[in-house]
């Protein structure tokens, strides 16, 4: 069944059945698509990482979290080095690399002599690449992949810095479903395995862009820990 995007406003009857239909099918592919694609990115940066992986399994090891611990809401609260690794996936590798606005009003942008007027109607791209790598918003050389920049020197970073979900009252709208179900996937598969590169020729990464973005190449060894 084609998924199609319900932009008409509501009438005074509420929702139709095909309109009810069409907002949870989008609901399920904006969920899925996007999950997917940081899950491609984690097992790339893994591979290239491994003292990320290390540091990962020594934070479950520090609360006690071995291959039999059932997860808790708890145990994954206390798991902050995971929630940082989360954050720079997210910040290196956008899966959404930008979103649009149309203006509802005039304004202006910058200052000095570089002042741009924008006009009521027009469309503005706001790219999250390009603020996740800006330079005036982080210390720590952004083109380094870096989870512990969370911890130190870019802990207090610009909010508007790092924007996978986008920003405002038409922010994503399922970001702590997608953080909680990916914080859960991150712990439980570093509980049991491994990532490993599968080679320069291989997994060279890259980027290929679909209806998100997603590494070109990928091809990782996966090691069962004993
Ligand atoms: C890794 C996971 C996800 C990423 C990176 C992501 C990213 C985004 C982005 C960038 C936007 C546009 C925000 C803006 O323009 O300011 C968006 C909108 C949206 N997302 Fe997500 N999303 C994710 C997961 C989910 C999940 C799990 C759901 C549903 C359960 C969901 C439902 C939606 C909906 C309905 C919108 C449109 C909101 C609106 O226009 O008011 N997303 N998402």
């Amino acid at each position: 069944m084609p998924v199609r995007c319900v932009t008409k406003i509501a009438s005074a009857h509420g929702l139709s059945r095909k309109e009810m239909l069409d907002e949870l099918l989008f609901m399920i592919l904006s969920g899925f698509e996007t999950a997917a694609t940081f899950l491609s990115w984690f097992t790339y940066l893994m591979s290239k990482h491994p003292e990320v992986q290390k540091k990962i399994k020594q934070e479950l090891k520090q609360h006690g979290i071995s291959q039999d611990t059932m997860l808790t809401p708890d145990m994954l609260d206390q798991l902050v080095y995971v929630d940082c690794v989360i954050k720079e996936v997210f910040r290196f590798s956008p899966n959404v690399n930008a979103t649009l606005r149309t203006l509802v009003a005039d304004d202006y942008l910058g200052k000095g002599d570089k002042i741009y007027h924008l006009h009521r109607g027009e469309v503005v791209l706001i790219s999250f690449y390009n603020l996740h790598f800006d330079r005036r918003y982080w210390i720590i050389d952004p083109e380094r992949f870096y989870p512990d920049r969370f911890l130190s020197e870019d802990k207090n970073h610009h909010p508007y810095a790092l924007i996978p979900f986008g920003g405002g009252h038409r922010a994503c709208i399922g970001q702590d479903l997608a953080k909680l179900e990916l914080k859960i996937i991150i712990t439980r598969l570093m509980q049991f395995i491994t990532f490993e590169d599968g080679g320069e020729d291989i997994n060279s990464g890259g980027h290929k862009q679909g209806l998100t973005v997603t590494p070109k190449n990928l091809a990782v060894y996966v090691q069962f820990d004993s």
